[in-house]
């Protein structure tokens, strides 16, 4: 395929906006898939278990469009020459959603634009002014797109106003379609062809590929996602990945329509797998450049920076002996997501478990459900919290996953903790409560900025610590639902931090510290303790529940001792029914630690996002 006939694209979107949707449509517009499977798809939506689209799947789909010429809606570029014929346009998935920017980026670095859908009804989000930045700054060509202008109420003038403020993009130029019943779908394939430009580069220069994907598969190893920048790779060639630093031969290459469809070469442009025979996926580097191992590229291309994981949390098997499972299950997950990680450790109150890794609270719920779904393991998650910077007096600086790491307060010259710029797409109405929101978890103010009459941008700089303990919740319960929200970490900085300790029966259970800011921490023990005194049940004996700061108790809350027996109101009664009673009270215990004479469940340990404020 000749370069002027390639377009390779995103569809970027706030989640639920109708990314899976549209891209099914460009499937069956242009017969990747059938009308049956198409249907398919749109049923799953029902389903509880909802199966991501085909295309999220194969993150990566090259359709074949036979393009007529202009037409009324079309805004060809200035300059562009577009003959009729057919194209080749290649879909590449990005995740919409606020943990995963840097595989945002990463997608977008093989494309030349981007499909930017919005709502009809819902307007412009964060994940949409996110989404469309990550875009502007790789210098993509955008065309904005209306989706859903099928429901019965919309509101597409202002959304498009809102397109123009906040992002700056010529909303007379936008498109207006209806993914779910496939209305005007045919100006989107025409727009890609018209308004986007086709791929730079030298089909006889040496070969130089971005590696922007890999996945694992099950029957042939690890599936290399590339994007061919500059000359051309053919079946049986010897390669070399430049950053890795390894040779191979290249057994198998492809295009995914959407499934893997085997070719003979890829060219300038065009997208693609390619298959080595490497087992681990580790080995694969994405953002590595492939290239010829006889006749090498001179530099690498640019690539990207693998993201450092910036919430931890232990994860610890209620039965010890489920150690060695679990480690291979974590395994398995790490094999397919680069940017998870783990590491044993080892809690006095837990036993032997792990620490994990993740890029955010949503990278960290989704890791946790696959792990109930696909592992047969009963776990105790500890509360998460951020990485921390510390400066020690020597002038070492260390970080910290944990807070039990926590060097003496006597050695620390300067405790330092990740800090993100937050930004808020809300209500005009409720300007005031997220102000009050930020203000009160150490937010620094940097601007508004208004979107039309009823909706305003609110940008704030917030300590990631405060963000992952309860924001986005609050958020959602003081704007009804409508506010939405997107970060992005930006660097660390210094504050006051400390170390709190909770006693149970007067023993520190490591498990249960958490680095907190000295001005809340008198606060947040509070709520603490009293949420698990809610959460651990009554013992034989009474139970003391304290704060603390190094050796000074900074609240305290007492369980009283249990009088009754569980069974003894089935005395003389029905056997099976106190059989049944003792049952559940033992299914109960599942999820439970024996700590000292404390049994503690698993919501215990959690209760540090679950406590609020007093
Ligand atoms: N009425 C209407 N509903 C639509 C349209 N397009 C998508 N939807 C619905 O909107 C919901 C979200 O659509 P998806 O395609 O799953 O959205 P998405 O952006 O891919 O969502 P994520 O994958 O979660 O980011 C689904 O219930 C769709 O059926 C449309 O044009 N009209």
């Amino acid at each position: 395929m000749q370069r002027e006939f390639i377009r390779n694209f995103s569809i970027v979107a706030h989640i639920d906006h109708g990314k899976s949707t549209l891209a099914d449509q460009l499937l069956l517009k242009t017969a990747a898939i059938t009308e049956r499977e198409f249907q398919s798809q749109i049923l799953d939506d029902l389903a509880v278990e909802r199966q991501r689209g085909i295309t999220v799947k194969a993150r990566a789909v090259a359709i074949y469009y036979d393009y007529t010429g202009p037409d009324e809606t079309s805004h060809v570029l200035p300059g562009m020459e577009v003959p009729p014929g057919r194209y080749e346009l290649n879909l590449i998935d990005t995740p919409g959603h606020v943990d995963f920017h840097y595989e945002v980026s990463r997608s977008l670095a093989a494309c030349e634009g981007a499909l930017l859908l919005v709502d009809a009804f819902q307007g412009v989000q964060a994940q949409t002014v996110a989404n469309a930045y990550a875009a502007i700054e790789g210098n993509l060509e955008i065309i904005p797109v209306v989706n859903k202008i099928d429901l019965p109420v919309t509101r597409i003038d202002e959304v498009l106003n809102e397109v123009e403020t906040i992002l700056g993009l010529d909303g007379s130029t936008a498109l207006r379609v209806s993914a779910k019943q496939g209305l005007n779908i045919e100006s989107v394939l025409r727009a890609l062809v018209e308004r986007i430009h086709p791929p730079k580069g030298e089909p006889t220069a040496p070969l130089k590929a971005l590696v922007f994907d890999s996945k694992y598969d099950d029957y042939r190893g690890v599936v290399t996602y590339i994007r061919v920048k500059e000359g051309t790779i053919n079946k049986g060639d010897k390669i070399r990945f430049m950053k890795g630093g390894t040779s191979h031969e290249v057994l198998d290459l492809g295009q995914f329509r959407p499934n893997m469809v085997a070719c003979e070469s890829l060219g300038v442009g065009q997208v693609g797998y390619i298959i080595t025979g490497i087992k681990v996926l580790g080995n694969v580097h994405v953002g590595d450049t492939v290239t010829h191992a006889g006749r090498q590229a001179a530099e690498a291309l640019p690539g990207y920076k693998q993201p450092k994981p910036m919430v931890f949390c232990g994860m610890y098997p209620i039965d010890a002996t489920d150690f060695e499972h679990l480690r291979e299950e974590l395994d398995k997950m790490a094999l397919n997501d680069a940017s998870f990680s783990f590491a044993p450790e080892t809690s006095d109150a837990l036993g032997f478990g792990f620490r994990c890794g993740f890029l955010g609270m949503l990278h960290m719920e989704i890791i946790q459900q696959r792990l109930e779904d696909e592992a047969d393991v009963d776990l105790i998650q500890t509360a998460p919290n951020v990485t921390y910077q510390i400066l020690k007096r020597g002038g070492e600086v260390v970080q910290i996953d944990n807070p039990v790491e926590t060097p003496d307060a006597g050695v620390i010259e300067e405790f330092r903790e990740p800090i993100a710029k937050v930004t808020f797409i809300v209500p005009s109405k409720n300007i005031g409560v997220i102000m009050q929101l930020c203000g009160d978890r150490r937010g620094i103010y940097i601007g508004t900025e208004f979107l039309g009459p009823d909706r305003a941008q609110l940008v704030y700089e917030l300590p990631l610590a405060e963000i992952i303990y309860d924001m986005h919740d609050k958020l959602k319960s003081v704007t009804q639902g409508y506010g939405t929200m997107d970060y992005e970490v930006i660097g660390f900085r210094a504050a006051d931090l400390v170390k709190m300790d909770i006693l149970v029966k007067g023993v520190k259970v490591d498990a249960l510290s958490t680095i907190v800011y000295r001005g809340f921490a008198e606060r947040r023990g509070r709520a603490l303790v009293k949420k698990l005194k809610e959460e651990i049940t009554k013992h034989q004996f009474e139970i003391a529940l304290q704060a603390a700061i190094g050796a000074r108790v900074i609240a305290r809350e007492t369980i009283s001792a249990l009088r009754k027996n569980v069974t003894a109101k089935c005395y003389g009664g029905d056997i099976s029914r106190k059989r049944k009673l003792l049952q559940k009270q033992k299914e109960g215990k599942k999820r439970m630690k024996q700590f000292g004479q404390v049994e503690i469940p698993q919501k215990a340990f959690l209760s540090v996002l679950e406590a609020g404020d007093d």
